[in-house]
């Protein structure tokens, strides 16, 4: 990392005396800081606080003291929400680390219990053996708690999930600070306190079981799914029955519901969007924009407003969260949020800071002659988790899924995926590896979703070694035995990648990335590398071995 001359770091450091300026001077101040702080970040790298000469504030929270902000403190405790993007303190681990580097991370809090959450939710976090958060975690958690918006971005299995559900069950339902158990509050009751949508069934349930599991199983139906695929009166019942304060589905199912007036989310207060990248993409649009427009807008609200309720601003607080993060969602994210924040794993800056060419590097004219409209979405190193090994294989179509078993072996990976990109192909893959001994299953959307759950639960119990799939797995899904993708077919892009890609090595742990291709298609795997930023050497399965044939030229970026 550079250094920085005197002067710049005089410019953002402590000893600046900013509040001797006046309001006008302080404005202009923090315009000049954050332009100087995007051009610094991205010349040199993540800014952190100790190369801006701050001490992170998240290293001692007083529970106490948590509404009152200091100046110059925590990037999430601005009064004056215009002020400049500041890091955290610790440079960004180089290279591999093992599990997260959770004890040694400076700006982590040691503990659940120096975020200024509720003693019930601490003690049921320690319960089901959550004791320290991860980076996103403790930077996330804090900011939410202050009530900001907040697109969240970190890699993938770096405990996203947690880093939302956490503040929202320290607000809502019998864990939270205020838990309504008077009467006058069962009446508040009837209404959803929390959406939660996410892309695909698997996703939704698997949320809905980590709410369950902090919740605790006398408290389970403070939540309930409402995912496509299951029977829908069923949980129009469900919902009258329970009145859960927390609901997560898929948009196609929550819009569908809302239409026919059987949930009441008018008084929400939280509506997460994970994997919002995807939600937002043209596949979810009509369904998406019911949900924006319907979650927490109070009835009372005033009839005769914009035409465009998304233009107005929500009273909800919208908190959306994935591992690959265009301009495309910062824009969005703009547009609906109430002073939104970017939250990545040690850094808290104002959605208004960020540009294209910003700090989530994804969004890139691919030629001089780019414009808006041909702005292409990239996922970064950022996606990744920096734990992974990758590698490409080249290798006949007709010879795929002799490879993959090879490279099972040679791994001996115990727990693997397999990605293809048509549906059709996967049965004959599947029955290739089982004809050679190799438990193996296939996962796909035509699958019914009982047929969807079995094999998942096979694949977490180890009774199948192989999955193979399409892009339905790609996001969010977490098995954290699986220490093996593999790329039978190319995924689309940089961002179909990164999402694949993190389906192992979950929470530090290790895992290796395969992509086999034909020689034709090598190109596209060196413009992967390149976009990533991330080494992708050649290899080969010999004598039940990895051999890297041809080291990768391209420098590690981390
Ligand atoms: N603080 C923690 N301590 C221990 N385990 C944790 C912690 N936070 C999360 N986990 C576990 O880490 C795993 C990965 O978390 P999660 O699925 O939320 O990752 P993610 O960042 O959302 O990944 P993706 O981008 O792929 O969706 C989960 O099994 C989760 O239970």
């Amino acid at each position: 990392m550079p250094t920085l001359a005197a002067s710049q770091l005089l410019l953002v450091g402590e000893s600046f005396p900013f509040q001797k300026l006046s309001h006008v001077s302080r404005t202009a101040w923090l315009h000049r800081s954050i332009r100087f702080l995007s051009k610094v970040e991205r010349d040199h790298g993540p800014l952190t606080l100790t190369n801006l000469g701050f001490k992170s504030e998240f290293e001692a929270t007083d529970k106490n003291n948590t509404q009152k902000p200091k100046q110059m403190s925590s990037p999430v405790e601005f009064p004056n929400r215009k002020r400049n993007a500041v890091g955290s303190k610790g440079i960004k681990a180089v290279g591999t680390k093992k599990l997260l580097g959770i004890e040694s991370a400076p700006f982590s809090a040691k503990s659940f219990s120096e975020l200024g959450l509720p003693p019930p939710l601490i003690e049921r976090l320690a319960t089901e053996g959550f004791a320290v958060p991860t980076d996103v975690q403790s930077t996330a958690i804090p900011t939410i708690l202050k009530n900001h918006d907040v697109v969240i971005q970190s890699y993938t299995g770096s405990g996203k999930t947690l880093a939302y559900l956490v503040p929202i069950l320290s607000e809502v339902g019998p864990l939270g600070k205020k838990p309504s158990d008077d009467s006058s509050k069962s009446v508040k009751k009837m209404e959803i306190e929390a959406v939660i949508v996410a892309p695909s069934r698997e996703l939704g349930m698997q949320i809905v079981r980590e709410f369950e599991k902090i919740l605790g199983p006398i408290n389970k139906k403070v939540v309930q799914q409402l995912v496509g695929g299951a029977n829908r009166s069923r949980q129009e019942e469900a919902l009258k029955k329970n009145k859960p304060a927390i609901i997560v589905g898929t948009p196609g199912r929550i819009a569908e519901i809302s239409a026919a007036g059987k949930l009441h989310t008018h008084g929400c207060r939280f509506l997460v969007l994970d994997e919002v990248d995807e939600l937002l993409s043209f596949n979810f649009r009509e369904d998406m924009h019911r949900i924006l427009e319907h979650v927490g807008r109070r009835s009372g609200a005033d009839p005769h407003a914009p035409k465009s309720l998304l233009a107005q601003r929500a009273e909800r607080q919208t908190i959306m969260v994935s591992a690959t993060v265009p301009f495309s969602v910062i824009r969005a994210a703009r547009s609906w949020g109430r002073d939104p924040f970017l939250v990545q794993a040690k850094k808290v800056i104002p959605l208004e800071s960020v540009l294209p060419s910003g700090p989530v590097n994804l969004t890139e004219p691919t030629s001089s002659s780019s414009s808006n409209s041909n702005l292409q979405a990239q996922a970064t190193v950022e996606s990744l988790p920096p734990s992974l090994k990758h590698y490409y294989c080249v290798t006949k179509l007709q010879h795929k899924v002799d490879t993959l078993r090879r490279c099972v072996h040679a791994l001996d990976a115990k727990s693997v995926i397999a990605f293809m990109n048509h549906t059709k192909q996967l049965k004959d893959a599947v029955f290739k590896l089982e004809a050679r001994g190799m438990n193996a299953a296939e996962l796909h959307g035509d699958l019914g979703k009982l047929g969807r759950s079995t094999i998942l639960k096979k694949f977490k119990n180890g009774e199948v070694r192989v999955l193979v799939t399409n892009e339905l797995s790609a996001r969010g899904l977490d098995v954290a035995e699986c220490d093996l993708v593999v790329n039978l077919d190319l995924p689309t892009d940089s961002i179909h990648y990164a999402h694949r890609a993190g389906r192992t090595g979950r929470l530090g742990r290790k895992g290796t990335v395969v992509t086999m291709c034909e020689e034709p298609e090598v190109f596209v795997v060196k413009k992967l590398q390149k976009q990533l930023g991330i080494p992708i050497p050649a290899c080969e399965f010999k004598e039940s071995q990895l051999v890297v044939t041809e080291e990768s030229k391209n420098p590690v970026v981390r």
